[in-house]
């Protein structure tokens, strides 16, 4: 509300006045296109809210958490519902059953992602592995990232890292002893120091400057601009700026990366680095040359966007909601750390291969992951091929968002389903691999996440190491259940106000 008409505001009614042109061209535009397709009307498509026109049902998600909505929808409308966001037509998928449906049934029609301007223009077309078209490119890469850089050996070879990094974490706790540590701004800058040591060996210079393109790159490709939502209108991204943006965010990349790889170039050839870091691999995979789909220089920067932001938020964000909700309960916390202490049994140094043995950890950290799956709907999947689900037609091109947030708190498969009982997990088989639909934080099937041991070995040893040295405490006697749970939106569900906490250093 403006109470003195200032420049600012002036400014201000000539943008509200610009936004109402355009939305009146959009419209005049999205209905002459609209009675040129309206063959889609003879589709059975599945139940939803209502829409209104031109924007459909993004005015009934404004300010939600949209896995939180889409489950509060579902309880009206059903496990497959369409909503309508813009031109873009969405199957929203919310119960584990439906969930095979997609992941396992119909895995092969179901396996493409969508194309977004901003990530074709930024990602080198979309040849990373996470957004590329499901097809022989994707295989390949999806294969090379199995076998060679995200294998259960390769990731057992960065155990020096991890533990050089937990050594000098474990120092800082240490010297912080006694007093308040912002829980995810370190975590968050120690996972992320792995990741890069792994990608680029020792030398990572380049990582503050990486970080903050993927923050900006996340912002501006969120996929809920004004232009995102009518993509047949391309002029949108012009008017509203966001291709320059993009265009910019592209060219700092490539600096970036284009001075990775002539740093790691110099570094070889001065004999610097023996251990084989991920670019090495890349590289040498790159010039043994016997690949179906050559690959570029360009193709490497993309796959290393994949693994920057595949490989930090997620295992930072599982070890900062493991951390509050065991500060929460502190009967777990209690049960966890008497786990760790027992098995270590007096041990000054731990290296990974001790970890293994720690089953009420890995409940917890599995519980975590029911409650707050970092990646709360997974990656949108679009179909290819026309396909039925419940008699529903899913027509080619149609987005699907599978819930697994929903999924892993559906009250039919879980008792209690929202409180955090990490014993549920100690007498079941259920785990992460993806064949029990109703726990899903890394997906299933052909789309699964290929870097889930990577992220479970840095969430497990963090945390072990965490409990075994040291004592926590919520600061200015703050009550356990008083710790605020509020989620961020966008890609990850991080927790929105970050967690702080207070360690006491004891000899165990
Ligand atoms: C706790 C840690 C992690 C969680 C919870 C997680 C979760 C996920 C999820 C839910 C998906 C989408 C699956 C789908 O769309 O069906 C995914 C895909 C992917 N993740 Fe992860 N992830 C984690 C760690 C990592 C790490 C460490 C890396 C790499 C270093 C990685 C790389 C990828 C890639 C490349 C894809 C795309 C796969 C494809 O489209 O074929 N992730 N992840």
């Amino acid at each position: 509300m403006f109470i003195f008409p200032t420049a600012k505001a002036e400014t201000m009614y000539t943008e509200i006045a610009f936004s109402l042109f355009v939305s009146c061209v959009i419209l005049f535009l999205y209905f002459v296109l609209n009675k040129r397709t309206n063959g889609a009307k003879s589709l059975n498509l599945p139940p939803g809210p209502p829409k209104l026109p031109l924007i459909g049902n993004v005015h009934q998600l404004a300010g939600l958490l949209p896995h939180r909505a889409f489950r509060d929808f579902a309880r009206k409308h059903g496990p497959i519902m369409h909503i309508q966001l813009g031109q873009i037509s969405v199957v929203i998928i919310s119960s584990p059953r439906l969930a095979k449906e997609v992941l396992k049934t119909h895995d092969v029609a179901l396996a493409d992602r969508p194309k977004t301007f901003g990530s074709e223009l930024v990602l080198y077309r979309n040849t990373d592995i996470a957004l590329a078209p499901y097809g022989e490119y994707w295989r390949q890469m999806k294969k090379i990232a199995s076998l060679e850089l995200l294998s259960a050996k390769k990731v057992q070879s960065f155990g020096p890292i991890r533990e050089q990094e937990l050594r000098g974490f474990m120092n800082f706790l240490r010297l912080s002893s006694g007093k308040p540590i912002n829980i995810h701004k370190t975590i968050t800058e120690l996972v992320n120091n792995v990741v890069c040591k792994a990608s680029f060996g020792k030398n990572c210079k380049h990582q503050d400057a990486l970080l903050e393109f993927l923050d900006e790159f996340a912002r501006v490709n969120s996929g809920f601009y004004v232009a995102d939502l009518f993509p047949d209108f391309k002029f949108l991204y012009v008017v509203f700026g966001l291709r320059s943006k993009l265009m910019k965010l592209h060219k700092t990349l490539d600096r970036i990366f284009n001075d990775i790889l002539e740093e790691h170039d110099d570094r070889k050839r001065d004999g610097g680095e023996q251990e084989e870091d991920l670019l090495d691999v890349l590289l040498r995979i790159k010039e043994e040359g016997d690949l179906e789909f050559p690959i570029t220089n360009n193709n490497i920067k993309a796959i290393f966007v994949d693994i920057f932001a595949g490989g930090t938020d997620t295992s930072s964000v599982t070890i900062e909601w493991a951390m509050t909700e065991m500060m929460r309960h502190p009967n777990v916390l209690e049960k966890a750390q008497a786990e760790v202490i027992e098995t270590f049994k007096g041990k000054r140094k731990i290296i990974e291969s001790d970890v293994h043995g720690l089953t009420y950890l890995q409940s917890v950290i599995k519980e975590t992951l029911r409650l707050h799956p970092p990646i709360p709907m997974l990656l949108p999947h679009v179909c290819k091929e026309h396909c039925k689900i419940d008699d529903y037609d899913i027509p080619v091109k149609m987005k699907l968002i599978i819930n697994a947030w929903a999924c892993s708190t559906d009250p039919e498969y879980w008792d209690d389903s929202e409180s955090f009982k990490p014993e549920r997990f100690e007498d079941t088989s259920v785990d992460f691999m993806g064949i029990n639909y109703h726990f899903i934080p890394f997906g299933s099937g052909r789309r699964m996440c290929p870097g889930m041991n990577f992220g479970l070995t840095t969430v497990e040893f963090f945390l072990a190491q965490m409990l075994y040295y040291f004592n926590w405490q919520l600061p200015d006697g703050l009550n356990p259940l008083d710790v605020d749970m509020a989620e961020t939106d966008g890609l990850i569900a991080a927790k929105k106000t970050h967690l702080h906490l207070i360690p006491t250093s004891f000899a165990p």
